[in-house]
Formats: C-alpha cells, structure tokens, sequence
C-alpha cells in the first residue's frame, strides 16, 4: 500500500488545486514544498506581489487620475520603496494563512522541503537541516514552477542587475532602467518603474512584443509607454551588461551601449526540474526544464502528472490552477469539463489588457471571416467619470452565426470585463445577446452593448448587399 494516493510537489496555484481536488474526491494527499514557498512563486515573486505593488504605484502616482485632476496631480511627491511594499508583505502573509487553512482544514498535511523521485513512485522529502523521509505515493503531481532564465554571462548582484525575483527587493527607485525582453514581465514592470518617473529602456529581440494579443491594443500602450518616456528597442539583443559602480552598462549587439542605475532581465523562465531526479521516475525535461505532458496532463509515465509553468506555456496562475484541478480528477476518474479555447489572458500593464479567444490576425490566417464592433470608454459615460478617454473594447464577431470569435479589451478594468465575453462565448451566445441585453449605466460593461451595436450595424450593411 502506498503512504498516499497522490503526492503534490510544490504548493503554488496548481499544486494546491490539484491537492484540494483529489482531497474532496475523498483521497489521501500531502504537499511538498519550502516553508518559505507556500503559495509558490505566485505568492512570493510573481502574481500576488506583482499585482499588490502595481495597485501601490497606480494609488501613489494619481497617475489614472490626471485626466481628472490635471497632469500633476500625485499622491505623494518622492516615492520610496518603502511606501511601494508596505501592503506587498501584508498581502502574502494573508494569503500564506489562506492556503495554509485550506489546505488543514481538507486533512492535507503539507511537508517542509523539497521532493526528488527515488523510483516512479517514491519520492524523497528533504527539509532544510537536511534530514530526508521517503514517501509512496500511487500518483505524483510535478507542479515545481519555473525560476527566472539567467544568461551565465551576466553578474547579477540583486541591487543593479536584477531579475523579476530581486526587482522587489530593491533599495530605491531607480532613475533610468533598463528591460530585457518584452515579455509580459517585462511589459509590466516597464509600465510600474515608467509610472513612477524612471526613464525606462526596453531592449526585445524580436520585432514586436505581446504578439498574441490584437495588434492595435498593442500599439496602443506603446504610444501609451512613449508618453510616460519609455524608449523601445526592437530587434535588437542584450550581449553583456557590464557593473561600473552604481551604474549597470548594458551591451547590445549592436554595439549601442546605455546606462542606467538598473538592469531587469525578464528574458524567459526556466522550469524547476533540475532537483527533481526525472531519470529515477523515466522521465526528462527540454532545455528549457518543462516537462511534455498529453491532454490530461499525464506525463509520459501515466501515473505521474505535471501542471503549471513547469509544462510550459501560458504559464499563468489561473491556467495551472485549473490544470491541477483537471489533473486530479483524471487521476481519480472524476469527468472534467475543457474549456481550453476560452482562457481569458490578462496583462497587467498600465493600462491593462486583456483578451479571449482568437485575434484578427489569427482569423485572417485561419481564413476565418469576421466582422468587428468597437467600443471606445471616451464615448462612455463612465469612461468620463472615471478619467479613462483610451480605454475601449472590440468583438470580433462570425458574419456567419453571429457568435463571437474574440474579445479584446484595454484599459481600466478590462481584466475584469472580459469574463462577460468568456461567458457569453462559453453560452454560444451570439452578439444580438448584447444587442438586446441592458446594462447597468454608467458601468464600462455597457461598452459590450455599444460594441455589439457596432459590429451588427456593419453587419446589417453586409446583409443588405446579399439581398
Ligand atoms: C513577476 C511575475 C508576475 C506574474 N503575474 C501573473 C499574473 O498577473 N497573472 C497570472 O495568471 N500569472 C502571473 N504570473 C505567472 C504565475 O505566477 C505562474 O503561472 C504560477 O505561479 C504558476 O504556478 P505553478 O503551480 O506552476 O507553481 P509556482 O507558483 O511556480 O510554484 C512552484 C512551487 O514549487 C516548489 N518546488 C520547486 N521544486 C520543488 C521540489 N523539488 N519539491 C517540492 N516543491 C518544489 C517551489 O518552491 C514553488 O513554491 C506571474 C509570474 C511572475 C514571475
Ligand atoms: N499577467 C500575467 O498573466 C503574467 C505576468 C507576468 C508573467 N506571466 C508569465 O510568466 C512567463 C514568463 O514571462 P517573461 O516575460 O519572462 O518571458 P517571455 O518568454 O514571455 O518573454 C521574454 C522575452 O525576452 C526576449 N529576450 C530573450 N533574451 C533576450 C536578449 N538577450 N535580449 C533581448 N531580448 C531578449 C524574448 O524574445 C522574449 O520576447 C510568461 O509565460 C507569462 O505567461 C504572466
């Protein structure tokens, strides 16, 4: 008999749903993770931070406020760090209890320490003395997440040349930075330090950022960034960051040099597979430390799942939450819907993005015909209350069926909005739904009414010359 029918190892967003998951279908389950990681990186470096030191900078900077109250409008004059993570520390410790609480109260034990597998089903717990116990488990779940990709190259010292995990534990603002990769890192720490007045460089390799989201929204928070001095190196590659004292000098290929008082490289993730022994279970990872796994998560020893960043792409928090679920109740053979098409992405950007289903650039490849509705919150009543004359809203909808193929979102809010799109393309409902549905007013949820109203109007137009 094994010790537990399932084993999770880490306790971020998928390792703990996949946890709960299998301990409400009845099962035994433990986790495994660092006393100091409970909540995975999610909580300690990534999402929840992030996300509480983004709200920090907005309130702070009055920055969303100065279409109301004029362009030097702020809350506070000199920002320090301080000011920016009093409530980050507040936040995680909270939700540190929230997982711990959840997870007691389902009867799943959580062990201090890190696992590595002996044999397929036979993981050893080492804690921080390094004192080891062996634990047999029927299934394994590999929720270990991903550590921010370091070229070898380059020096980093936590106070100049930083990665995402060191950016919040910095002394002070920096004047001028500079972004490696315009990743969705990258593009939300560039957003945070440029609405706090340091003079931001981002330096991509490729010739454009974000290409999975819609091409105008794109463009529209980087005129957005240029405003706030955001300077954009596309094509262009990082090839040495030298230390000079104070001031990082990063390289380019190019041979273009620029200072600044830091460096964040946000160029990439690489999965924590390292520690893991995958031979001693038969199993491997890419060069990149993820883990292949089939459309229940099984990787290619059936008892054993993988879920999270640690499988690669979209590696969010919400996507791996889901997969752990998903990986639990496969396991256990409970059924579980899929919904894959329709996971919304949010970015938190200054202004926020957010998406669901397919761009125009993707239907056009897919030779998917469509029609668009636009909403613009300069035209909404709220927008004008609220301050936000950018913001807008697009439908992409089907000419054929009149579903929606998309739905494309920036600005104020626009992570929350797009579940109203999830759920009406969730439904199969059509655009006339939002045509003839009544909104609350003023809201920005209006925007799906008056987009909908666009998109059927040009869609009317369509309809007459078939006639
Ligand atoms: C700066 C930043 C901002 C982000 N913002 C967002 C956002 O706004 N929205 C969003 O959806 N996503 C965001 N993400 C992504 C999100 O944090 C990840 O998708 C999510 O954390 C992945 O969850 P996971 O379950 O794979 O595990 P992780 O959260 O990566 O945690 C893995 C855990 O496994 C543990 N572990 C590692 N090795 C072992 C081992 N051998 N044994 C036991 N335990 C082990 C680790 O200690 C860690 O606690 C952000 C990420 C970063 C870095
Ligand atoms: N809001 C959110 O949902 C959220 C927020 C943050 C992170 N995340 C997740 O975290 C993951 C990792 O994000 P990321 O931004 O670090 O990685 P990424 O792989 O998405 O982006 C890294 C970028 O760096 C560029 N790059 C790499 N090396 C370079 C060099 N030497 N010079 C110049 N450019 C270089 C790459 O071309 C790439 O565009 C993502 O998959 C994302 O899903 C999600």
């Amino acid at each position: 008999m094994p010790d537990v029918d399932m084993l999770v190892l880490g306790s971020g967003p998928g390792g703990q749903k996949a946890a709960i998951a299998a301990a409400k279908l009845g099962r035994e389950v433990a986790v495994v993770d660092r006393a100091d990681m409970v909540g995975g990186v999610s909580l300690h470096t990534g999402t929840i931070p992030s996300k509480t030191l983004r709200e920090a900078v907005l309130y702070l900077t009055g920055l969303t406020q100065r279409d109301l109250y004029g362009q030097s409008y702020r809350l506070k004059e000199n920002i320090t760090v301080a000011d920016l993570t009093a409530r980050t520390q507040h936040v995680v410790s909270r939700e540190v209890e929230v997982i711990r609480s959840q997870l007691a109260r389902n009867r799943v034990p959580l062990f201090a320490g890190t696992g590595r597998f002996l044999d397929p089903h036979t993981v050893a717990l080492r804690d921080v003395t390094g004192h080891e116990r062996v634990l047999t488990a029927e299934y394994v779940v590999i929720a270990t997440g991903t550590r921010p990709a370091r070229p070898p190259s380059v020096e980093f010292d936590g106070r100049t040349i930083l990665d995402s995990d060191n950016v919040l534990t910095i002394e002070r603002v920096p004047r001028s930075m500079v972004i490696v990769g315009a990743g969705v890192i990258g593009m939300e720490y560039a957003s945070m330090f440029a609405a706090l007045g340091s003079k931001v460089t981002v330096v991509e390799r490729r010739p454009a950022m974000l290409d999975m989201c819609d091409v105008e929204i794109v463009e529209a928070l980087k005129y957005h960034l240029r405003d706030l001095a955001v300077t954009f190196r596309f094509g262009e590659t990082v090839a040495a960051v030298e230390q000079h004292g104070h001031t990082a000098l990063t390289v380019l290929e190019s041979g273009k040099k620029i200072p600044a008082d830091a460096v964040m490289y946000s160029a990439g993730r690489q999965g924590l597979t390292d520690e893991l022994a995958l031979e001693q279970a038969g199993l491997t990872a890419d060069a990149r430390g993820r883990i292949a796994v089939d459309e229940h998560y099984r990787t290619q020893v059936p008892h054993i799942y993988a879920v999270g960043d640690v499988i690669g792409y979209p590696a969010l928090a919400a996507t791996s939450m889901e997969q752990g679920r998903a990986a639990a109740y496969h396991a256990f053979g409970e059924p579980v819907g899929r919904t894959h098409d329709l996971q919304p992405i949010g970015i938190y950007t200054i202004p926020e993005i957010s998406f669901v289903g397919r761009t125009e650039d993707r239907l056009t490849e897919e030779r998917v015909p469509f029609e668009v509705g636009v909403a613009r919150y300069r035209e909404l009543a709220r927008g004008q209350i609220i301050g936000d004359a950018h913001g807008m809203l697009k439908l992409l909808v089907s000419p054929d069926d009149r579903r929606l193929l998309g739905v494309h979102c920036f600005g104020s809010g626009a992570t929350e909005l797009i579940h109203i799109g999830q759920s009406v393309m969730g439904c199969g409902g059509t655009v006339d739904y939002l045509v003839d549905a009544v909104f609350n007013y003023p809201t920005l949820a209006e925007s799906y009414k008056v987009a909908a109203l666009d998109a059927t109007n040009r869609l009317r137009s369509l309809d007459r010359l078939g006639d």
